[in-house]
Parts: structure tokens; C-alpha cells; sequence
């Protein structure tokens, strides 16, 4: 039941602030469009597309900012508040936080060249997050392939999702410790790659340097599909999607036709987007994303 047009009558000019500040927070650190393009997984994956991944930690309920897969490395919650302040200011009450990570994770790819795609909308925002959900269901880039089908598979999406989204990887950075174990012990990697990062990422420290998952981190295109056919990428996840298996020629195709991996793309958001929404009365419109009214 969401809808791109939920919020033509009620607030048709969150659209266009929402792209201002986006495109503003992008041009102050190009870095930010990866960070907010990610928020979408990590709120979908967890309790549904709910914005349960913008709660804070309150003294009585942990959050879901503090879990594993988020701490120290999820970032972009205070665009998210500008936009939020943006768009109270304009319409009170009426646009969710679930909706501005939905539209935001848009804008960031088509300001990064991408491709738009058309978002459904009328999400309302969970009063509760689901800080060992965000533990047990985003998937951890130690899993193999089946694992990676299994965990997107419990939320309803399929291997061509998986292999579409997981080209959001084009864009974005990641830390030394999810790579490490990668660059050090796998053999399925370059091994001039390997011994380059190396450099960057040591046996022991440096947990937290940061690399790029492609040359061009901040342009949205299908690079990082190239890459896993050259054996260059840093996640032993993405090389997990052509290593010999089922969904090597659909790497291959994305590698060859970028368009067609656009429009997977593009179909995959949605897809992800429609996970569990909480809609019609059900939860609220938060006022201020990171509490409960
Ligand atoms: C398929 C399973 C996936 C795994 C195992 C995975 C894992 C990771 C890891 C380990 C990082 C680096 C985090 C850090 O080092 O702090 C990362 C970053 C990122 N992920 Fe994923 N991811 C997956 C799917 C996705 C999906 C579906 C999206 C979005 C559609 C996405 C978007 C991103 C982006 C944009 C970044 C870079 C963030 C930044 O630079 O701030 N990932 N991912
Ligand atoms: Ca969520």
C-alpha cells in the first residue's frame, strides 16, 4: 500500500528539499552519499523499513546505532536531522524518517550519476528498535554465498537483488577489520591488490584505516562488478558472488551492461524498500528521528 505520490497533496515540496540537502551535505563531503545511500540496508534489513536504525540509545533501551555491524561505521544521522528539520518546517508532521532514508539513499546515488528510480512511499516510523535484530540480520562480510542468498532470502529478496544491491559496493569505503582477515588468508584475491592493502591494513592495528571499495568512490556506476571478475574487491562477501558459482554470469552481465544493472538497481531498492513497512495508523511520525514522540 505505499505509493509514489503519498505525499503529493500533503507535502509536495519535501521532494525537492530533501535533494537540497543531500546534494549539499555531498558537495560538503563527497564521502556522505556512500554513508547515506547504506542507511537504507541497514533500516530495511532490521525490523523493516520502520527508520528503527535513527533511534539513539536511550538510558533504558539500547539502539540499533550501537550494534556491530553499525558502530563506528554507520554515519549520515545528522543529515538525516537537517533534512527532518527541513521538511518539519515545511509540513509538520507529515513525512516519516522511514521515507527521508528511503528518499535520501535516491538522491545520494542520482547525485553520485546514477540512475533515479521511482520511490514508493507512506512508511511510518517504529516507536521501538531492535538492537539484536540489527546483530543477527544484517549480514556480516565473513559469510559465503549461500549464507549471503540465505540472509537476503529471509527478507524476501531474491540471488538477482543480492547481486544487484550488493553493487551499491561501487560507492563508499570500508575499515581495515572487514577486510583483513580478506587480504591476508583468502586466495581468491589479486594478489598485487592483496599486497597493496597490505600496506594500509596490518596483521595487528589500524583497525579503523579506510579504504575504497572501488577506483571511483563516489561515482555511482557498475565498477565494482569488473572487479569482482578481476578479483579486486575488499569485501570476501562481493567476491563470494563470482567465485565459481550460480551467479557468476549475472556478475558478468551487470559488468558488461550497465544499464540493465541500473534498472536491477533501481528495482532492487524498491524491492528492499517494500520490506515490512509499517503503515496507515500503525506507529507514528516521529517529530525528531533519533526519539519516540
Ligand atoms: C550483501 C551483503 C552486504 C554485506 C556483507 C555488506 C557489508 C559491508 C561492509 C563490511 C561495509 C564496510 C563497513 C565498515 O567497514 O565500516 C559496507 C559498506 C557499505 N555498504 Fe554494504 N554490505 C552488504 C550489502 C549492502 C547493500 C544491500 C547496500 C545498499 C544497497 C550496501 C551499501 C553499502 C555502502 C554504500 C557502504 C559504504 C558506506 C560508507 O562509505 O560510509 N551494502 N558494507
Ligand atoms: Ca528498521
Amino acid at each position: 500500500q505505499l505509493t509514489p505520490d503519498f505525499y503529493n497533496k500533503t507535502c509536495p515540496g519535501a521532494f525537492a528539499a530533501i535533494d537540497k540537502v543531500v546534494r549539499a551535505a555531498i558537495a560538503n563531503d563527497p564521502s556522505m552519499g556512500a554513508s547515506l545511500l547504506r542507511l537504507q540496508f541497514h533500516d530495511c534489513f532490521v525490523n523493516g523499513c520502520d527508520g528503527s536504525v535513527l533511534l539513539d540509545d536511550t538510558p533504558t533501551t539500547k539502539g540499533e546505532k550501537t550494534a556491530a555491524p553499525n558502530n563506528n561505521s554507520l554515519r549520515g544521522f545528522d543529515v538525516i536531522d537537517r533534512i527532518k528539520a527541513e521538511v518539519e518546517s515545511l509540513c509538520p508532521g507529515v513525512v516519516s524518517c522511514a521515507d527521508i532514508v528511503i528518499i535520501t539513499a535516491r538522491d545520494s546515488v542520482v547525485a553520485f550519476g546514477g540512475t533515479p528510480w521511482t520511490v514508493l512511499l507512506g512508511r511510518r516510523d517504529s516507536p521501538i528498535a531492535n538492537f539484536s535484530g540489527a546483530n543477527t540480520d544484517i549480514p556480516a562480510p565473513t559469510l559465503n554465498l549461500s549464507n549471503l542468498i540465505t540472509s537476503f532470502a529471509n527478507k524476501g529478496l531474491n540471488a538477482i537483488d543480492l547481486v544487484a544491491l550488493s553493487g551499491a559496493h561501487t560507492v563508499g569505503q570500508a575499515r581495515c577489520i572487514n577486510f583483513r582477515n580478506r587480504i591476508y588468508n583468502d586466495t581468491n584475491i589479486d594478489p598485487e591488490y592483496a599486497k597493496a592493502l597490505r600496506g594500509i591494513c596490518p596483521i595487528t592495528g589500524g583497525d579503523d584505516n579506510l579504504y575504497s571499495f572501488t577506483e571511483s568512490a563516489t561515482h555511482f556506476d557498475n565498477d565494482i562488478y569488473h572487479d569482482m571478475i578481476k578479483k579486486k574487491v575488499l569485501l570476501h562477501s562481493d567476491q563470494e558472488l563470482y567465485n565459481g558459482g550460480p551467479l557468476d554470469r549475472q556478475v558478468e552481465a551487470y559488468s558488461k551492461n550497465p544499464e540493465a544493472f541500473a534498472a536491477d538497481f533501481g528495482n532492487a531498492m524498491i524491492n528492499m524498500g517494500n520490506i515490512s513497512p509499517l503503515t496507515g495508523t500503525s506507529g507514528q511520525i516521529r517529530l525528531n528521528c533519533r526519539k519516540v514522540n
